[in-house]
């Protein structure tokens, strides 16, 4: 129970109230996006065109597809893997192994789609079901984070996570208890957390593609290119699937709804919008303004990727060559921060590069909306909160290093402004 853990960490997301305001409000935004999308006017900041009845919503096939789709990820999770990776330490000192097969999984569930198509599988078709399918994510999702949430009970104290532990039930269950939920050894946070999701934001993607296609006669340069972009980004994660593993998402923490709901859900109904607003609202592209947005994209990945591997270099090996000569600052852990190379650049050179390509994948959809800047939007706002999400618990666990790095490296994400 909570008051096993020690003092209690201070409440995030507004507390309580903040929880349950986004325990609605998140579902909520994920339908208005779904639904403008597909209207007329696709007014972001508009009334949705209609409110659906649950005759359009619950459709029993969408939610046997969404659970064949979670089955078939979590047989390809378990297949024998490349590699075995070990987590962070944990606070009993143990640490836990994971699978290095995720982009195993990628190429494998390509077969099989493609496998699919060629016998006639009628992935054109998915379009047309993404309101239920969203509707039957959102319903798995809540009783999926209900049982984890019970499952905390009766998890030892040090299973627990640092947040989500208050005593209140609402908060607790959107911030989740428990950090490490797993039945043996098949690790629940860390599967939804890059497979499920992230693999069926790529294949609705490609679903939207090749309806249009069916429309049209061919798909058009700028659904290429949010294909193509957000292939690449997907691709990476999974390619480079052991970086997760420190991230706070799996250190610190627990699984509950936002996670949940967040990588079965969110993840692949919204980060899809651009390739949904175009299937709806087919933009001219130039040949000159798709090289500009590919250039961005690249400087984006080039800068996102650059410093993520850095930091992941130094944090397994300091002595590898291509970082032993950045400059460090020691703290009293025994660990060091990088305070040259990018990542003495801004604090967080990885979210400015992220940033970058979340515009790339827009800047297809044109300027005559601001539907499909929304990602945008909702990014910079996720990665503003998460930078100092990030900066507290730095300030906590390096106390006059991180001080020392503020001063030395002011900027958090973009130089000279921020
Ligand atoms: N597409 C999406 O929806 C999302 C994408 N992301 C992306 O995920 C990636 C990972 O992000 P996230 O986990 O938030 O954070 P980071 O990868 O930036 O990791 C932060 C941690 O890095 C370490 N660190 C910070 N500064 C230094 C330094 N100077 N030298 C060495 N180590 C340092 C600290 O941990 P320690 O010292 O313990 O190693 C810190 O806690 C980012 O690229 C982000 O853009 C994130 C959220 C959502
Ligand atoms: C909906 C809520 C407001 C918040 C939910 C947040 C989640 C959607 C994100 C939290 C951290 C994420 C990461 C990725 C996807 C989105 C979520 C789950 C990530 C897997 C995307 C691909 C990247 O390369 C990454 C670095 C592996 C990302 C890790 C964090």
């Amino acid at each position: 129970m909570a008051s096993l853990q020690g003092p209690r960490a201070p409440l995030e997301f507004g507390g309580p109230l903040g929880a349950a305001g986004l325990l609605l409000l998140l579902p909520a935004t994920m339908f208005h996006l779904l639904l403008v999308a597909r209207s007329g006017p696709a007014r972001l900041l508009g009334p949705p065109p209609y409110l659906p009845g649950l005759e359009v919503l619950w459709s029993p096939r969408a939610l046997l597809l969404l659970l064949t789709w979670l089955g078939l990820q979590a047989a390809l999770y378990l297949l024998p893997a490349r590699k075995v990776a070990e987590g962070q330490e944990l606070k009993d000192k143990s640490r836990l192994c994971y699978p290095i097969n995720g982009f195993q999984a990628l190429v494998l569930t390509a077969l099989l789609v493609g496998l699919g198509m060629s016998i006639g599988l009628p992935l054109g078709a998915l379009p047309e079901m993404l309101l239920p399918l969203a509707f039957a994510a959102t319903i798995t999702t809540f009783i999926f984070s209900f049982l984890l949430y019970m499952k905390a009970q009766v998890a030892p104290a040090s299973a627990l996570a640092p947040g989500g532990n208050s005593g209140n039930l609402i908060y607790d269950f959107f911030l989740g208890r428990e950090l490490n939920p797993r039945i043996c050894s098949f690790d629940f946070k860390y599967f939804c957390e890059l497979r499920p999701g992230l693999i069926g934001w790529v294949f609705i993607n490609l679903a939207l593609l090749v309806q249009e296609a069916e429309q049209r006669g061919s798909p058009s340069l700028a659904m290429w290119l949010v294909n193509g972009f957000q292939l690449l980004y997907v691709g990476d994660a999974l390619w480079h699937e052991e970086a997760i593993l420190t991230t706070m998402d799996i250190t610190h923490d627990g699984f509950g709804f936002m996670l949940a709901f967040g990588d079965l859900a969110w993840v692949p109904f919204t980060y899809s919008l651009q390739a949904q607003f175009l299937l709806y609202h087919p933009q001219p592209l130039g040949l000159p303004m798709a090289a500009v947005i590919c250039l961005i994209n690249a400087i984006g990945y080039y800068i996102f990727r650059g410093a993520n591997s850095q930091k992941n270099t130094f944090r397994k090996n300091p002595s590898d060559p291509s970082v032993s000569g950045l400059e460090t600052i020691p703290t009293a852990t025994g660990r060091q921060l990088l305070v040259s190379g990018w990542w003495g650049m801004v604090r967080h050179p990885n979210y400015l590069g992220d940033l970058i390509m979340a515009l790339a994948w827009s800047l297809p959809c044109g300027v005559s909306h601001l539907l499909p800047y929304f990602y945008v939007l909702y990014f910079t706002a996720l990665l503003v909160h998460r930078e100092a999400r990030d900066e507290r618990q730095c300030l906590q666990k390096y106390g006059r290093a991180w001080q020392e790095y503020c001063r030395r490296v002011p900027y958090r994400i973009l130089p000279y402004i921020y």
